[in-house]
């Protein structure tokens, strides 16, 4: 697919200053990943990021391309991702800061389930003590059987949808969706990951009994960035990713995956915790700091916090320490 990189309908909401350049910017790269999730096989590589967790050809790729795209908007200072965890000044004279995660969900690319790129936008920082509410903008990418981004359109102080489109012979970003608001009551989904936590942390097993026995409908495909559009798209639903933090057993990482997609649910009407606080209210700790998450629907996510206190309160013990 011979991408055009017509911004499309991203004009028509951000039209001139940074923030512009910075979405033009991340929306190239959406296009250029779309080519190669499309196109491109998948293959280990030998190399490991700063997790140390091995590498795909793909992270490497989309990373790069990332990077590359970041620093010809000419606007953004530094850059850091999950696969290049220290920041990395672009540009000297710029004024922002992108933390991003170039592919979520590389556990399931492999097997063609739908994956996702997440960025989050700061003014210049090296973000160590950094409170994640400093954010000011955040962008979540889903490469599915269509491409589609919401954004929180900080002009309209709200969460747009635009999805990569043919129209008349020409690939564009549309428009889909304006001011998206997830319902706060009744979630009828639920998104429970790394169930193995249940034994450890009883609060959590509480809460996915608790879905279950309400007879939510399980919707989890294993990759944050699919879990949490459903979420969006349906207007209800929950995604857990419970992690005991004195054991360092949390996966999902604050900067790349947890706070931009935090600032998304917030500002669509939903709640993101890490099961006490909300996850906008974390400072900033590290490059590699990670967190449990709970996100969706407000009600439920009241309820998730509610049993995981409970059992803390009550010295509830792991069935399986
Ligand atoms: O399969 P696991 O280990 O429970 O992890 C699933 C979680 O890990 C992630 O894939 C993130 O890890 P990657 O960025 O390495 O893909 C999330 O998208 C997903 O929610």
């Amino acid at each position: 697919m011979e991408s055009t990189h017509d911004t499309g309908d991203l004009g028509r909401i951000y039209s001139t200053g940074d923030i512009a350049k910075i979405y033009a910017a991340i929306f190239k790269s959406m296009e250029e990943i779309t080519d190669i999730m499309r196109y491109e096989p998948v293959s280990k590589t030998t190399t490991k990021n700063d997790f140390g967790e091995q590498q795909l050809n793909v992270d490497k790729e989309t990373d790069e391309i990332i990077y590359k795209n970041l620093k010809e908007s000419g606007v953004v200072y530094n850059a850091c991702s999950e696969e290049s965890i220290y920041p990395q000044v672009l540009c000297e004279d710029g004024g922002y800061t992108v933390c991003f995660d170039p592919l979520d969900g590389s556990s399931i690319v492999d097997a063609n389930f739908a994956v996702g790129s997440i960025f989050g936008i700061w003014k210049k920082t090296d973000l160590i003590g950094e409170s994640c509410r400093n954010m000011i903008s955040s962008c979540l990418g889903v490469y599915g059987t269509k491409t589609v981004a919401l954004i929180y359109n900080q002009d309209k102080d709200e969460v747009d949808e635009l999805t990569y489109r043919r129209v008349d012979g020409a690939y564009k970003w549309v428009v889909t969706e304006e001011n998206i608001k997830i319902c706060e009551k009744d979630a009828k989904t639920f998104a429970p990951g790394n169930l193995a936590v249940t034994k450890e942390l009883p609060g959590y097993k509480h809460a996915v009994d608790h879905f279950i026995k309400s007879g939510m409908k399980l919707r989890y495909s294993g990759g944050m960035a699919p879990d949490v559009y459903h979420i969006f798209h349906k207007k209800e639903g929950v995604f857990l990713y419970p992690g005991i933090k004195e054991k360092k057993i949390a996966k999902l990482r604050v900067l790349y995956e947890c706070a931009p997609i935090a600032l998304l649910v917030e500002k669509a009407g939903g709640m993101a915790t890490d099961g006490h606080i909300p996850i906008l209210d974390l400072v900033v700790d590290g490059y590699e700091m990670r967190t449990p998450v709970y996100l969706g629907s407000k009600n439920d996510i009241e309820l998730v916090d509610k049993f995981i206190k409970e059992a803390e309160d009550k010295g509830e013990q792991a069935v399986d320490p």
